[in-house]
């Protein structure tokens, strides 16, 4: 089982490219844009990601659309973890702090990390994972995102540990669920 993860290029890029150099993992900077001539354009990408055998990609903080093409060569195969409890507070424009400033906002009582399949578009895709965690009165945007990056950290290892067991199974009306490792016949 081979994962590929897509990062989102920050001021801590140079950091985990550094590590990711020293520890023998594969390093590829990806889109192709005119400040990033070294980057893969969508179709290379592709190549590249099927060279290396990559069974899965996992997007954390990636801010940019996949395109069409990476999505249709890796149907059910591509996930992203978003920091509200979608369909709320997703789409265009919801990204880091944007999310939680929305939420609380809002006056929502709950929210918490999301883990869905990525299609052609923002947050639409099928939901796979939840967790919630409380929005309490005095939360700053801060102290919400906190809360619900500990969450985030959990629950993708849990994601991942399903994949890598092939728990993951599609309800008939196309609703991805997780077999439970101790109790096969119970689903969440
Ligand atoms: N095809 C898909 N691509 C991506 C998805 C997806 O579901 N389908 N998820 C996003 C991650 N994401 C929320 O989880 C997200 C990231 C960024 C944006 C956004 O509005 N971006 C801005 C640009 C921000 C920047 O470049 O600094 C924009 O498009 O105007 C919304 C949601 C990853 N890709
Ligand atoms: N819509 C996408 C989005 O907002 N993703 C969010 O960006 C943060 C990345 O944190 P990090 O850069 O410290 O890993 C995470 O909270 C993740 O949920």
């Amino acid at each position: 089982m081979s994962l590929g993860l897509l990062k989102c290029v920050s001021c801590f890029i140079y950091y985990r490219v550094w590590y990711a150099k020293n520890n023998g993992i594969p390093v590829i900077l990806f889109p192709k844009a005119k400040d990033e001539p070294k980057g893969l354009s969508p179709s290379d990408l592709v190549d590249t990601l099927r060279k290396f055998e990559v069974d899965f990609v996992l997007l954390a903080g990636y801010l940019k659309l996949i395109p069409v093409e990476l999505i249709r060569a890796y149907e059910r195969s591509i996930f992203n973890i978003h920091p509200s409890l979608l369909p709320a507070f997703g789409g265009k424009g919801y990204y880091g702090i944007k999310v939680h400033k929305a939420v609380i906002a809002s006056g929502a009582r709950f929210s918490g990390p999301t883990i869905h399949f990525v299609d052609e578009h923002y947050d639409t895709g099928r939901i796979l994972a939840q967790r919630v965690v409380p929005v309490l009165a005095n939360d700053t945007a801060e102290v919400l995102a906190a809360r619900v990056l500990n969450e985030e950290h959990q629950l993708y290892v849990e994601v991942v540990e399903a994949l890598c067991e092939d728990r993951v199974i599609w309800r008939e009306d196309g609703v991805p669920l997780i077999q439970s490792r101790e109790n096969p016949n119970e689903f969440h």
